[in-house]
């Protein structure tokens, strides 16, 4: 799915209406019904709903809803926020469609607007896609009164002083909402963390915006959904065998962390691998073969640390590194030597990233290698140094990507994975269960099985991350979000294969 810009968003409105030849109050009815739809199943009809409309059209959106829910049996009360004078031609169009019933309020001032109860509705419909500054002044105030009523709010579209696209501007007010339904494709704005306390719980409703239009216009950045996922997996073959699905190299594992070791390893056992074979250092070895016997394991010279690449590297298809292996020199070394040698693709986890971070001649050996980053932000930011906010930490993300002809898997809610050509597609999968120590050596192993088995980086890169976030999600209906471990994830990914590739009816 992609993600459009605020100013793309209102092309496809105007697309859509000249293709089908409707006016823009019918797309208006479409969007006011749609979020109707999910509103009626959230709340039930008796309840005191207050809708806070702007001049523009996210403001007819919520004239719309009010005649709607009015309709439907909610105790509706429109308000008008400002000068509407001047407001657009659908919002003047729903403003007489009201019924009588329905009394608008003016709010010229924030002290027109009354103490609600505590079980009150507010609609947010100020602004949408059409906000060009940051909100101040009575629309401000009147933001803040909202946000301190106690009502759970529900935003049309985006919430009110939010950009949908850009950094929002310190200075403007902002609705804190409890849900936000967007209309037909998320914006941008919703999968950054910073937004979390505006956004809340988000959700899509389809208008019927046109598919050709979307499916035309340029946009680098995406959303990855199941059916994605779905046609990127590809079935086993009857006549396959070990040899063609991979054979692995994880190199993970120190002394007190040969758990890191574990869990990657079982993970990407649990993600198709053909041959995994592990190099721990000796303090590793017998944890790792009473642990994970499916995988052939190799020890290293040094009891406690990486210090130096198997034998016959030219054997294996995928070399996955880092959770675990600790800061020493001489794994700093190490990695070099792997950085110098290897040709076939690198997954580049946790201290490996930190380790790569910190020197600028690792650094100059990263252009035109095979090369997954697995970073979550703190790490991110020891690669590319510090960054300012969610958005330029996307717009670091691209230029690393695009420097070194990698692919880089930026950890977080929204998982975001960079690709060399500079695109990004976040993901939609995964739950606060994750946010628990060794579910990133998880990953690793998922993502190292996939390279394995010949999916490119990019197919590697998204279906892992869709995969070990719905594993999460799946074991998130019998563990919870606080119980959650990383081999609870590693036990859910046989049904998150078996769901992508059986979906149920
Ligand atoms: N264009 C269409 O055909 C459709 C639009 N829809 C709705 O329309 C919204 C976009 O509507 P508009 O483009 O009219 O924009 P908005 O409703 O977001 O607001 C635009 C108005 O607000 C003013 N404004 C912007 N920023 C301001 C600020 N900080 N303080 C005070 N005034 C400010 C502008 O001058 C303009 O008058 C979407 O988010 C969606 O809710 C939906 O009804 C679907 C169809
Ligand atoms: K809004």
């Amino acid at each position: 799915m992609k993600i459009l810009t605020a100013a793309q968003t209102r092309e496809a409105d105007a697309y859509t209406i000249r293709e089908e030849g409707i006016s823009s109050t019918d797309l208006m009815e479409r969007a006011a019904k749609a979020f109707t739809g999910w509103f009626e199943n959230k709340f039930q009809p008796g309840a005191e709903v207050h809708i806070f409309c702007g001049p523009g059209n996210n403001g007819g959106d919520g004239l719309a809803v009010a005649r709607l829910l009015h309709e439907r049996k909610y105790k509706v009360q429109p308000y008008l926020v400002g000068d509407i004078s001047k407001a657009s031609d659908d919002f003047n169009v729903n403003l007489k469609r009201l019924p009588q019933a329905l009394s608008p309020i003016h709010v010229e001032q924030e002290s027109a607007i009354p103490e609600f109860n505590s079980d009150a509705c507010v609609i947010d419909a100020l602004f949408g896609t059409g906000l060009n500054r940051a909100v101040t002044g009575l629309y401000g105030q009147v933001i803040e009164k909202l946000n301190s009523s106690g009502a759970t709010i529900t935003a049309i579209d985006i919430p009110s002083g939010l950009y949908a696209d850009s950094q929002t501007p310190d200075e403007g007010a902002v609705i804190r909402a409890s849900y936000t339904i967007s209309f037909e494709l998320p914006k941008l704005a919703f999968l950054l963390p910073q937004h979390e306390p505006y956004v809340g719980e988000w959700h899509v409703v389809p208008i019927g915006l046109s598919q050709q239009f979307i499916a035309e216009v340029k946009s680098d950045l995406y959303c990855t959904q199941q059916e994605d996922v779905q046609q990127l997996l590809k079935p086993r073959r009857k006549f396959s065998h070990k040899g063609t699905y991979g054979h692995a190299l994880l190199l993970c594992g120190g002394y007190g962390k040969i758990g890191a070791a574990v869990l990657a390893a079982r993970a990407c056992l649990r993600s198709g691998i053909g041959l995994l074979t592990v190099q721990v250092p000796q303090a590793g070895y017998p944890i790792l073969q009473t642990a994970v016997p499916e995988a052939m394991t190799l020890t290293d010279k040094n009891r406690k640390h990486l210090s130096e690449l198997p034998q016959e590297m030219e054997k294996y298809s995928v070399i996955g590194i880092g959770p675990g292996i600790g800061t020493e020199r001489v794994t700093k070394t190490t990695i070099g030597q792997l950085l110098a040698t290897a040709s076939f693709p690198i997954v580049i986890d946790a201290d490996a990233i930190n380790l790569i971070a910190s020197s600028e001649k690792l650094k100059g050996q990263l252009y035109k290698r095979k090369l997954i980053f697995t970073p979550h932000p703190k790490e991110f930011e020891r690669l590319v140094g510090k960054v300012k906010n969610d958005y330029d930490r996307l717009q670091h993300l691209r230029e690393f990507c695009l420097e070194y002809g990698c692919y880089v898997i930026l950890k977080g809610s929204h998982t975001a994975v960079g690709t060399p050509e500079g695109k990004v597609y976040f993901n939609t999968t995964g739950n606060p269960g994750l946010a628990t120590g060794g579910t990133g050596d998880v990953l690793t192993g998922i993502i190292t099985a996939l390279v394995g088995q010949q999916y490119t980086l990019e197919e590697a890169c998204r279906i892992g991350v869709f995969v070990h976030g719905l594993a999460a999600d799946l074991a998130l209906q019998t563990i919870g979000e606080i119980s959650m471990t990383a081999s609870d994830v590693i036990d859910s990914l046989p049904s998150a294969f078996l769901h992508l590739t059986q979906p149920l009816p």
